[in-house]
């Protein structure tokens, strides 16, 4: 499907624009280490990455993805990430390929740009700030700027509404069926990676607008836009 050409567009952050699994299972690993359980490793944990860090904890508890562990195991479990992925985040993450070139046409070709993620503020600032790349977001908004996550589609309407464009000349990039569910809510367009982290489903499932391997890829989509 061929796009309408937007005016804005607002980038996910883990597995979208940032690989960033390595610095969040080491975390959860480090989590379940001193809560005496044996460790999730990456694989598992890219397949947990997309609802916030609340949910990641409770998935690395109890191996699942919608189960809720009991109160008391999550209360001791969520400080012990949070001192751990402080100390982690940015590390060993890095930009997937094609994300700076992407980013930087974005911004040549006068998009207005912003980042949602479902990432706590805390973590978010930092990462991007680390990856050289916060210069380029007119809004962040992160998992905990408004009570509504994704895919509410809250946060996509709360930045469209911050850089005075109407959602229908709006488009989302992101990497999940979460981000796919909230551009929709939205009345966003919406298109996805198809290397990112979507619980191990293939994104095209969700039904995206259209589905991109690199960043890069956006320029012949947008330039193919009506
Ligand atoms: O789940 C998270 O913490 C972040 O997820 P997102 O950047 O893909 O929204
Ligand atoms: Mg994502």
């Amino acid at each position: 499907m061929s796009l309408k050409r937007p005016q804005m567009v607002l980038l996910d952050l883990d597995g979208t624009l940032v690989d960033s699994v390595p610095d969040l299972a080491a975390s959860v690993d480090w989590m379940m280490g001193e809560l005496g359980l044996p460790a999730c490793g990456e694989t598992r944990v890219r397949d947990w990455v997309g609802n916030g860090v609340e949910r990641l904890v409770m998935r690395a508890l109890t191996g699942e993805l919608w189960a809720d562990p009991p109160e008391e195991a999550f209360a001791r479990a969520l400080p012990l990430f949070r001192t751990a992925y402080t100390e982690h985040n940015g590390r060993h993450s890095r930009l997937f390929p094609g994300v700076a070139g992407g980013l930087e046409y974005l911004r040549g070709a006068g998009y207005r740009l912003g980042c949602v993620t479902n990432k706590a503020e805390a973590f978010t600032l930092p990462l991007l700030r680390a990856l050289g790349i916060d210069g380029y977001f007119g809004i962040v908004v992160s998992g905990d700027t408004l009570p509504q996550k994704k895919p509410d589609p809250a946060p996509l309407l709360h930045a469209a509404e911050r850089l005075g464009v109407a959602p229908a000349r709006a488009l989302m990039v992101g990497d999940s069926e979460h981000d796919v569910k909230a551009a929709r809510a939205a009345g966003f367009q919406v298109a996805c990676v198809s290397y990112g982290y979507n619980h191990g489903r293939d994104i095209a499932t969700a039904q995206p607008d259209a589905v991109v391997d690199s960043l890069e890829q956006l320029r012949t989509l947008l330039e193919a836009a009506a």
